[in-house]
């Protein structure tokens, strides 16, 4: 994405002001849960949303973020499952649901993890409905039999098939290979199988206009939950990078009130940093950055906050927000040359 592409388009959605409780790791996962949850509240038990809700808010749209979001909804009308690969906190979580609203069907979220199994996605049974049947076949016999009832409850899955949703599965890298079998054959074959379910409708034919965003970070991508081949190759990689100065400005400036000379002193740091040091600094290192500063260089009030940032500030609050890069490190591929806290503060000094 390079600085030309930077043309300010438009910024969807309130920025958020200075009330620090909202400023609080407000990610776009999160604001998705609450969301999700409210739309649940909405439509019963139903991981269905409506498209107008998954929308992150702020949402910046720079020719930069539009190009990339155009490439995903245009591989979706080409009927193919995307793949959104980049960097912890490029903002792929944004950029897919951006892209999934903009289809214009209901939205099915789903989050992976180790826990996540075949049942997780398809759906399980949920214990027996008992209820009691009263034969009175001959006058004045009467005859009571007890009947178990199975009782079936789908899963994301099985829902967003079935309803032609468009399904986001973030970090689905995190997940046990194993439960990912059954996206097979809804790729392949646009059946989705039900193991566990017994009758007629164990499988449910792929409705037309279901489609998948599935997202990962490039480390995990070649890393320990490596994904079967026979399943990555059905998709097609978006590869999402970090974005050019002027949209990471922008981006920056929408999530919290600070002035444009303090907004580019915070992103101009975060992307020597990004070149200097041996750690990932994504774009949400640079917002939270940004909301540390607004409490530590002014006080409550952001209007206090001046532009010009003092250097010895900047490193601490860097430090801050990269310091848990660094615990662990060493048996990890991020942070690779910076042991303790102290090299890392020493490097952030160099580099800003
Ligand atoms: N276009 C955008 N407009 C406004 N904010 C954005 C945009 N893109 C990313 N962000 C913000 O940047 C931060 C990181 O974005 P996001 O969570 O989408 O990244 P990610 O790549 O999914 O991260 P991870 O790999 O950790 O899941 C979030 O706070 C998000 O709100």
């Amino acid at each position: 994405m390079g600085d030309d592409s930077a043309r300010k388009r438009k910024v969807r959605g309130r920025k958020i002001r200075s009330d620090r409780s909202k400023k609080e790791g407000r990610k776009a996962k999160k604001e998705l849960a609450r969301k999700a949850s409210a739309a649940r509240e909405r439509n019963g038990d139903s991981p269905l949303s409506p498209p107008e809700d998954v929308v992150p808010e702020p949402f910046v749209e720079t020719d930069a973020v539009a190009s990339v979001r155009d490439r995903t909804t245009g591989w979706l009308e080409a009927d193919q499952p995307v793949h959104l690969i980049g960097p912890t906190g490029c903002g792929k979580t944004s950029l897919a649901l951006s892209a999934a609203a903009e289809r214009g069907r209901p939205v099915v979220w789903l989050n992976g993890d180790e826990a996540v199994d075949t049942a997780a996605l398809v759906g399980d049974h949920a214990g027996g409905e008992r209820y009691t049947e009263d034969d009175r076949f001959v006058s004045g016999v009467s005859k009571q039999t007890e009947i178990v009832r199975e009782r079936w409850v789908d899963n994301p899955l099985s829902v967003a098939v079935r309803e032609g949703a468009t399904l986001v599965y973030n970090e689905f890298s995190r997940s046990d290979p194993a439960a990912h079998n059954v996206l097979l054959s809804v790729f392949e074959e646009g059946v989705l199988e039900r193991p566990g379910k017994r009758g007629e409708d164990r499988t449910i034919d792929v409705h037309p206009e279901f489609r998948a965003i599935l997202t990962s970070n490039d480390v995990e991508y070649a890393g320990v939950h490596r994904q079967q081949d026979a399943l990555l190759d059905r998709f097609v990689g978006v590869h999402v990078g970090y974005y050019d100065g002027e949209t990471e400005r922008e981006i920056v400036a929408s999530h919290v009130d600070l002035p444009d000379e303090a907004v580019s002193t915070v992103v101009d740091a975060t992307r020597s940093l990004r070149d200097d040091l041996g750690v990932v600094v994504g774009t949400r290192a640079a917002i939270t950055a940004a909301k540390g500063l607004a409490v530590f260089d002014g006080g409550a009030d952001d209007s206090d906050v001046s532009g010009d940032i003092d250097d010895e500030l900047l490193t601490e609050v860097f430090t801050d927000v990269l310091s848990p890069k660094v615990a662990g490190a060493a048996d990890a591929e991020d942070g690779a040359g910076i042991d303790t806290v102290d090299d890392l503060r020493a490097d952030i000094a160099d580099a800003i």
